[in-house]
C-alpha cells in the first residue's frame, strides 16, 4: 500500500519516525504544514528528495474531504518540492515581491465536462499539483509527477475576497498611508479568476474595491478632513496600445518621467473624496474596458488594467506635521491563453497573440530580474514599461497568480504556478517613505522671527566692529599729524604727545585741540592761496580776451581784402568773357580777315599818299593786292573807278559789315585819323565796352546764389552782381550742388570754380 522513501527511511533511522501523514494531509490540519516544511528542507538538503505528496481525490475536490486514493497517488520520488530556504512563513516583504496564489472553484461548465480538481491547497501556502491519467492511458500514468510550491500565502477555492485582501493588499495600502509605493497584479490563465480577484462583483467586491474603501477609513483615522487628497487613474494595454478608460479617447504614449516614472502622456487623473466616487470612477472605467466572450470565459478581459490611486495627505502630531504621498497600482492583467482556448480566429485570435506577446515579455523581464542582469527589457512592451516600477522599482509589490483546479487547464495552471514560483524571487528596491516634515505656520513664524533677530544682532555687532575699527584709525591719523606738524609753544605750553594716547582723558583733549588748531591754520593759509591764484586767473582771462578781440580785428581786415582781390579778379573774368562774345560775334574767317585787313591797310597807306600827292599835285592811285591802281578821290559806294581794272572782290563779308567799315574808313579818313593797328583797334573796343559794366560796391560780401536758376537764358543775362550776390532779387534760382553754401574767399580762388560755377548754374 504504502511505499517508504529512502527520506522516511533516514528519519526513522535517525528517530524522527512519523506517521506517514497522508490521512493528516488530506484533512488539511495545521501539522501536516509544518511537518511538509520539515520534510522540504530535508528534501532539499537530500540527494534524492522524496516527501509524501498530497492526495487527490477521485473527484478532484480538493480541501480533504474526498477519500485517499492510494492507487493514484503519485509516487513519492516524482514529488518536485520548490521552496525557498527558510521557513515560509518567515517571509517578510523587505526587499522582494510577495506571491500568493488563489485558487478557483471548478466551474459548472468544467463540471459537466466531467474535469477534475488537480491541484491541491495545503495550509494556505503549499501548492500540490498533480496530473491525472486515465487508468487506460499507460503512457501517462507513467509520467504521471506530483509537483509542490510554496508561496506567500495560497488561497483555496472557498477563501473569501476579504481574506485574499487582508493578506495580500492591505499592508501595501498601509504602506501607502505611509508614503510608499505599492501594486497588486493578479496573473493567470484566462478564466482563472483574475478579474473576479481583482473587481470582484457588486455583491462580491474584488481587492480593488476593498482598497479603496480601506484606502478612505484610514485616511479618515489618520488625517483631518480636506488635509487628503486621493486621485484616480485607470488605463487599460489593448492591443499593444494605451487607452484612457475614464474619458476614452486616442491611444496615449508613454513618456519616461525622471521622477514619476513610465507615465502614460494625457492620462486623466480624477480626484476623489469618497470610496463611493471612486467607485463610481471604477464602474465608469469597467464598462469602457475591452471584454468579450470567449469559449473559455463569458466575460473575458481582453486587455491588461491599471487602475492607480495617488494619494496624498498630511498627518498631524503636535509640534509639527508631515505631507506623505504614496501610490498604490492595481493591475488586472489579461489572461495567456492558447490559441484554440478561444473560438475565433480573428480579433480574439490577434487579441490572443497580443496578450501573450506581451505576458512573454513580462516572463522575460522577471527572467532577467531573478537572475539579476543588468539589462531588463521592459521596453519590449507597453505592459512591462507599465510595470517597470512595480516589478523593479522602490516599490512592494504583490502577485497573486490566480489558477483553476480544473484537470483540464493543468498544462495552463502548470505554467502559473511555475511563473509565479520564479517571480518569488525578484528583489525590489528599498522602498523609502515618501514624507515631508513640516512645521505648523505658528511655529513656523517664531522661528522665522527668531532668525531674524538674530540676524540683525550679528550685522549689528558687525557695525559695531567696523565703528570702533574707524575711530581707532581716525584717532591713529590725528596722531600721526600732530606729531608731524610744529605746534605753537603759547598754545601748547607742553609737549602733548609725550604722553601716551591712552594715558588719560585730559591728555587726548589737549592732543585735539593742537591738532585742531594745527588744521585751522592750514586751512587758512589754503585760503590765501585760492584767493591769489584767483586773482592770477582772472588777470590772465582778461588779457586773453584782449588778444582775441585783436586777432578778430585782424581776421576781418584780412577778409576784406581777400574780398576785394575776389571781386576785381571776377570783373576781369566778366570782361575777358565779354570780348570773348563780342569776338564770336563777329565771326570771319581768318584768311578774309587778313586779306581785308590788308587790302584796307593798303587802301588806307595809298589814300594818304594821294592826298600827298594831290596836295603836291600828283595824280592818286591805290594799290590792290600789291599794285598801284589809280583811284578817284570819291570813296564812296562804288568808288573804285580805274580804266582796264575791275574792282577787287572782298570775298565773305557782309554788305553791311562792308559799309559799316567804309563808312568808318571814310571817317577816319575825314577826320585824318593816324592808322592803327587792328588789335590795338579790338583791345579799345573791348575797353570800351567792359567800362559800362557796373562794378559792385567793395563792401558786399561775395556769395554764391543759393538757388540756381532753371533757364538757360535767365543765367545767360546774369551779371557779376547776381552771381556775386545771392540775396539779390535778379539772382537765378536753379539747381546746383556747390550752390547752396557760401563761397570762401579761397573757394573762389580755386582754379575753374567761377566757370564751374557757371556751367553749374547752366546745367
Ligand atoms: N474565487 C472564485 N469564486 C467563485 N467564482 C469565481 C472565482 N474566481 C473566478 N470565478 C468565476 O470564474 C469566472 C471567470 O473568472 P474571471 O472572469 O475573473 O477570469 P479571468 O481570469 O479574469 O479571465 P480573463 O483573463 O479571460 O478575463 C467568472 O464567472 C467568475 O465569477
Amino acid at each position: 500500500m504504502h511505499q517508504s522513501s529512502p527520506l522516511q527511511n533516514a528519519k526513522r533511522r535517525a528517530g524522527r519516525v512519523e506517521d506517514d501523514g497522508i490521512s493528516s494531509w488530506m484533512k488539511g490540519d495545521t501539522g501536516c504544514g509544518s511537518r511538509l516544511r520539515s520534510m522540504s528542507k530535508l528534501a532539499l538538503s537530500c540527494p534524492r528528495p522524496a516527501p509524501n505528496p498530497p492526495d487527490y481525490g477521485d473527484t478532484g475536490c480538493i480541501g480533504g474531504h474526498t477519500e485517499l486514493n492510494m492507487r493514484k497517488r503519485p509516487p513519492r520520488d516524482d514529488l518536485e518540492t520548490v521552496m525557498e530556504e527558510g521557513e515560509p512563513g518567515s517571509y517578510t516583504r523587505g526587499g522582494r515581491i510577495m506571491v500568493y496564489v488563489r485558487m478557483r472553484p471548478l466551474s459548472k461548465s468544467e463540471k459537466d465536462a466531467g474535469a477534475r480538481s488537480c491541484v491541491r491547497v495545503v495550509n494556505k501556502q503549499d501548492v500540490y499539483l498533480a496530473e491525472f491519467a486515465s487508468e487506460t492511458d499507460y503512457l501517462r500514468l507513467k509520467r504521471l509527477k506530483g509537483r509542490h510550491f510554496v508561496f506567500d500565502a495560497a488561497f483555496p477555492d472557498a477563501t473569501g475576497q476579504q481574506e485574499v485582501y487582508n493578506t495580500s493588499t492591505a499592508d501595501l495600502v498601509e504602506g501607502v498611508l505611509q508614503g510608499r509605493n505599492g501594486s497588486v497584479f493578479c496573473y493567470g490563465a484566462t478564466g482563472a479568476g483574475k478579474t473576479h480577484t481583482m473587481l470582484g462583483s457588486t455583491h462580491n467586491p474584488g481587492v480593488m474595491v476593498l482598497a479603496f474603501k480601506d484606502l478612505f477609513a484610514k485616511l479618515r483615522q489618520h488625517s483631518r478632513e480636506g488635509d487628503y487628497v486621493v486621485r484616480l487613474s485607470y488605463l487599460e494595454v489593448y492591443n499593444e496600445s494605451v487607452r484612457d478608460l475614464l474619458s476614452p479617447g486616442r491611444p496615449l504614449i508613454l513618456r519616461e518621467d525622471s521622477k514619476q516614472g513610465t507615465v502614460a502622456a494625457g492620462l486623466t487623473h480624477y480626484q476623489a473624496y469618497s470610496a463611493d466616487e471612486v467607485m463610481a470612477l471604477l464602474h465608469q472605467g469597467n464598462q469602457n474596458r475591452t471584454t468579450e466572450p470567449t469559449r473559455v470565459n463569458e466575460t473575458s478581459s481582453r486587455s491588461h488594467a491599471i487602475l492607480q490611486v495617488a494619494v496624498e495627505y498630511k498627518v498631524h502630531h503636535e509640534s509639527h506635521y508631515v505631507c506623505r504621498t504614496g501610490k498604490l497600482s492595481l493591475i488586472d492583467l489579461a489572461g495567456s491563453e492558447r490559441a484554440l482556448a478561444t473560438d475565433q480566429r480573428t480579433i480574439r485570435s490577434l487579441e490572443g497573440a497580443n496578450i501573450n506577446r506581451s505576458l512573454l515579455a513580462l516572463s522575460s523581464c522577471i527572467n532577467a530580474l531573478v537572475e539579476g542582469k543588468r539589462h531588463i527589457p521592459f521596453r519590449n512592451s507597453k505592459l512591462t514599461q507599465l510595470l517597470k516600477d512595480s516589478l523593479g522599482g522602490a516599490c512592494q509589490t504583490s502577485m497573486i497568480a490566480n489558477i483553476s483546479p480544473s484537470n483540464l487547464s493543468f498544462g495552463e495552471t502548470q505554467n502559473t504556478l511555475h511563473w509565479a514560483d520564479r517571480a518569488k524571487q525578484i528583489r525590489t528596491k528599498a522602498c523609502e517613505a515618501n514624507e515631508e516634515v513640516q512645521v505648523p505656520e505658528s511655529e513656523s513664524e517664531q522661528a522665522k522671527l527668531l532668525l531674524e533677530v538674530q540676524k540683525e544682532n550679528q550685522q549689528l555687532r558687525m557695525q559695531l566692529a567696523r565703528l570702533q575699527q574707524k575711530l581707532l584709525s581716525v584717532e591713529s591719523s590725528a596722531i600721526m599729524v600732530a606729531r608731524h606738524s610744529p605746534a605753537p609753544a603759547a598754545t601748547m605750553p607742553t609737549p602733548i604727545f609725550r604722553t601716551p594716547v591712552s594715558e588719560s582723558k585730559a591728555t587726548r583733549h589737549d592732543e585735539c585741540r593742537a591738532v585742531e588748531e594745527v588744521l585751522r591754520k592750514k586751512v587758512t593759509v589754503l585760503e590765501k592761496e585760492k584767493e591769489s591764484a584767483c586773482r592770477e586767473m582772472e588777470g590772465r582771462e582778461a588779457k586773453l580776451a584782449a588778444f582775441i578781440s585783436s586777432l578778430q580785428r585782424d581776421h576781418s581786415v584780412q577778409l576784406r581784402h581777400k574780398d576785394d582781390f575776389i571781386r576785381t579778379l571776377c570783373s576781369l573774368k566778366q570782361k575777358m568773357e565779354a570780348a570773348e562774345e563780342e569776338r564770336v560775334e563777329n565771326v570771319v574767317p581768318p584768311s578774309a580777315a587778313l586779306s581785308r585787313t590788308r587790302s584796307l591797310a593798303e587802301h588806307l597807306d595809298a589814300s594818304r599818299s594821294n592826298r600827298r600827292a594831290s596836295v603836291a599835285g600828283a595824280p592818286r592811285r591805290m594799290t590792290m593786292g600789291g599794285a598801284a591802281v589809280p583811284i578817284s578821290t570819291n570813296l564812296g559806294k562804288g568808288s573804285v573807278h580805274q580804266a582796264g581794272m575791275k574792282r577787287p572782290a572782298v570775298p565773305s563779308t557782309p554788305t553791311s559789315t562792308v559799309k559799316t567799315r567804309r563808312s568808318k574808313l571814310q571817317e577816319t579818313e575825314e577826320n585824318q585819323v593816324p592808322a592803327m593797328p587792328q588789335s590795338q583797334r579790338l583791345q579799345q573796343q573791348s575797353t570800351r565796352r567792359l567800362s559800362k559794366i557796373p562794378v559792385p560796391p567793395a563792401h558786399l560780401p561775395v556769395q554764391l546764389p543759393k538757388t540756381p536758376t532753371t533757364s538757360k537764358g535767365a543765367m545767360k543775362k546774369r551779371t557779376f552782381w547776381d552771381i556775386t550776390n545771392a540775396n539779390s532779387p535778379s539772382a537765378p534760382v536753379g539747381r546746383c550742388t556747390r550752390s547752396n553754401t557760401a563761397a570762401t574767399p579761397s573757394m573762389l580762388l580755386q582754379p575753374g570754380f567761377l566757370g564751374g560755377g557757371r556751367r553749374c548754374l547752366l546745367q
